[in-house]
């Protein structure tokens, strides 16, 4: 039987496609299509980027030999036909998954990859700091970065095309344009370049410089004339790319990013061109599957489906925490039209849309720019109105200064709905929550909270209302749990609340989500008759000092269960306040370790960091029948 990827099996390496005719390559491409479509509907994963830049990583294999010449991949989830090509394609049912390769680029997976990415916006400046170390080395390969049109919308990029264009250095940008973001691409510069691909630049903008001209009473006509005779310069001016010219790159485009022939052909003469060249591909998000060409943002990243329908192979209704936290906007946007949302590119993933849709004229998507989204957070805040601003806890790590500098030192009233906060699973390191609590809680005037589950994370979202300082409110990804809550009491500002409460032998303190599956090893302990008390701090700023100090007089063992790093989270807090107090007992810090996680699912993560149901129960008892008790936090 011939096997559906004839030409795919012979590819072992670069070189096995540098051996290739061109009509081969175009077969090739097209067996890639079938098995990307056909291993992610497996695996989940980025799909639509990856069906885009087929042509465009047969040209750069091709043209290039990544074993010398280093492509930075922006933000990596585009990687797949790369990693396809280099020596990857037999593990590719592995992907994502623990101990599989991963979705984004690892320079510990492979010598073709030269740069790790995840985060949006890094490739330009990590191929111009590779170009500068190459010619410090005297040496003499090509550096190329890929970078998207939504990823060219974060800021870095600006900083990073600032320095190359007068820098000089030799180096290939290529703008892989597919007019969308993981939704839309959105800002001036997706507009421009929407016109280059258009052609409309010119004629547009020398429609409306005449028109302005006319406007001028008298003398326009005549002026009218002059600027007709000027019109070379006016044309020279809004060329396609002249704003890439006028930074010192050497603009190539628009090019068709599906033509494998244009391509090698543009991509070998720019090889040699002095200076920063920037080549602009137009590319399809989706290419050569219809229901991703149709929806290339329902398929920017999807789970395991079915390839006729493109519905996923396990559909649930569960609500997610996401959904609860746009739902909840949505309410109080009703009550109170100073309530106006913010995302960086990422309305659907954080539970926008439905408020997009309801409030178009207070919902603002600022494109991959969390630094400008939170100081523009922090101005609306200054003209009186309530932002929220939606955002995946990694990608907050990026406006780290303009929390303290613009909204906490302000002490303005910016809340921040820290979403995917802990582990969020087979993205990885680059993607895992696992920091906010540490590099949040130094900063003065910020309130932190964490809700134990879906019903308290609405409460908390309403509390920020009556707060008149900045909130951040945690939250991981995925389907929002519901916790019996004996007690119902309402949130008060720095006050915790006792969820089980049953003796003295083990304090559990569960930071949010956490407190679920505490609750279950509380009773489950109970059965084994160790008596232990539930805490759920709710507050991680201002520390509920009474409560902890309270409950941790007449208790044995002191535990703290939280998804973030051990150093500066939770556990570390409450450790310090025993101390200030003078009660010498150990908090077992269940927690993080020291260490960037690896990707896979989140239940084998928690397992593999002892933060699951039956490790925990398991080692708490061993704790008690006095079996050695390592410290919970693992070191490897
Ligand atoms: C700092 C940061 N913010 C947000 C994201 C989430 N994100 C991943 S891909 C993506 C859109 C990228 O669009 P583009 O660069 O055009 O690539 P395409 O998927 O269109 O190929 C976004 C917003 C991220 N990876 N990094
Ligand atoms: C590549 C990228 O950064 C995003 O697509 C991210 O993978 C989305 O994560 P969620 O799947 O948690 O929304
Ligand atoms: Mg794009």
């Amino acid at each position: 039987m011939i096997s559906m990827y004839r030409l795919l099996e012979q590819i072992n390496s670069p070189d096995d496609l540098k051996a290739l005719k061109s009509h081969e390559v175009k077969l090739l491409a097209e067996e890639i299509r079938r098995f990307l479509v056909d291993s992610v509907s497996k695996t989940g994963g980025h799909l639509a980027s990856n069906l885009g830049v087929v042509e465009l990583t047969l040209a750069l294999h091709t043209v290039f030999d990544t074993l010398n010449d280093k492509i930075v991949w922006d933000v990596g989830h585009q990687s797949y036909v790369h990693k396809i090509l280099t020596d990857r394609r037999k593990q590719f049912h592995t992907l994502r998954q623990y101990k599989g390769i991963s979705g984004f680029p690892k320079r510990y997976e492979s010598p073709h990859d030269h740069f790790d990415t995840g985060h949006s916006s890094t490739s330009i400046s990590a191929a111009l700091g590779m170009a500068s170390g190459r010619d410090l080395n005297n040496e003499r390969h090509s550096v190329v970065a890929v970078i998207g049109d939504g990823a060219l919308t974060g800021g870095m990029a600006f900083e990073a095309l600032n320095h190359a264009g007068q820098s000089k250095k030799n180096m290939i940008v290529i703008l892989n344009d597919n007019e969308m973001s993981i939704s839309e691409n959105v800002g001036g510069l997706s507009n421009y370049l929407n016109r280059i691909r258009t052609n409309t630049v010119y004629s547009k903008v020398k429609g409306d410089v005449e028109h302005l001209i006319n406007q001028i009473p008298g003398i326009g006509k005549s002026v009218a004339r002059t600027a007709e005779k000027a019109k070379d310069c006016i044309k020279y001016f809004f060329v396609p790319g002249i704003l890439f010219e006028e930074l010192g790159f050497k603009y190539i485009g628009p090019i068709d990013g599906h033509n494998y022939n244009e391509l090698c052909k543009v991509l070998k003469s720019c090889k040699n061109i002095s200076g920063p060249v920037l080549i602009h591909v137009m590319t399809k998000k989706g290419k050569g599957y219809s229901l991703a060409e149709k929806h290339p943002d329902k398929f920017h990243g999807v789970n395991p489906f079915k390839i006729d329908t493109g519905k996923p192979i396990s559909s649930s209704n569960s609500i997610s925490y996401s959904d609860v936290a746009g739902n909840t906007l949505v309410q109080c946007g009703e009550e109170n039209n100073k309530v106006v949302a913010i995302t960086a590119a990422m309305p659907a993933g954080t539970g926008l849309t439905d408020f997009a849709k309801r409030f178009p004229k207070r919902f603002f998507d600022v494109g991959i720019a969390e630094q400008h989204a939170v100081t523009f957070a922090a101005g609306l805040a200054a003209e009186g109105y309530r932002p929220f601003f939606a955002v995946y806890s990694t990608f907050l790590q990026r406006a780290y200064d303009q929390v303290i500098h613009d909204v906490c030192l302000q002490n303005l009233p910016v809340t921040f709905l820290i979403d995917r906060a802990g582990l969020v699973g087979n993205d990885g390191e680059t993607h895992h929550g696992s920091f906010d609590i540490s590099f949040l809680s130094p900063i003065p005037n910020l309130t932190i909270v964490a809700p134990k589950d879906g019903v308290e994370l609405e409460e908390m979202i309403k509390y920020t209302l009556q707060q008149n300082g900045p909130v951040a409110i945690r939250y991981p990804r995925g389907t929002a749990v519901t916790i019996e809550d004996p007690t119902k009491n309402e949130i008060v500002k720095g006050k915790g609340e006792v969820l089980y409460g049953a003796g003295n032998d083990v304090l559990i303190m569960a930071v949010g989500h956490m407190n679920s599956s505490a609750l279950t090893i509380c009773k489950k302990l109970e059965e084994k008759n160790i008596h232990a008390t539930l805490l759920n701090p709710r507050f991680i700023k201002p520390i509920d000092e009474d409560m902890i100090i309270k409950y941790a007089k007449k208790h044995k063992r002191i535990y703290v269960m939280e998804d973030n790093a051990y150093i500066g989270g939770y556990g570390v807090q409450v450790q310090g306040l025993l101390n200030k107090h003078k009660i010498f007992k150990e908090v077992h810090g269940i927690s993080l370790p020291d260490e960037f996680i690896e990707h896979g699912d989140v239940n084998t993560l928690y397992k593999l960091y002892g933060m699951d149901e039956d490790e925990l129960l398991q080692k708490i008892v061993d704790d008690f029948t006095g079996k050695s008790f390592k410290n919970i936090v693992i070191t490897r």
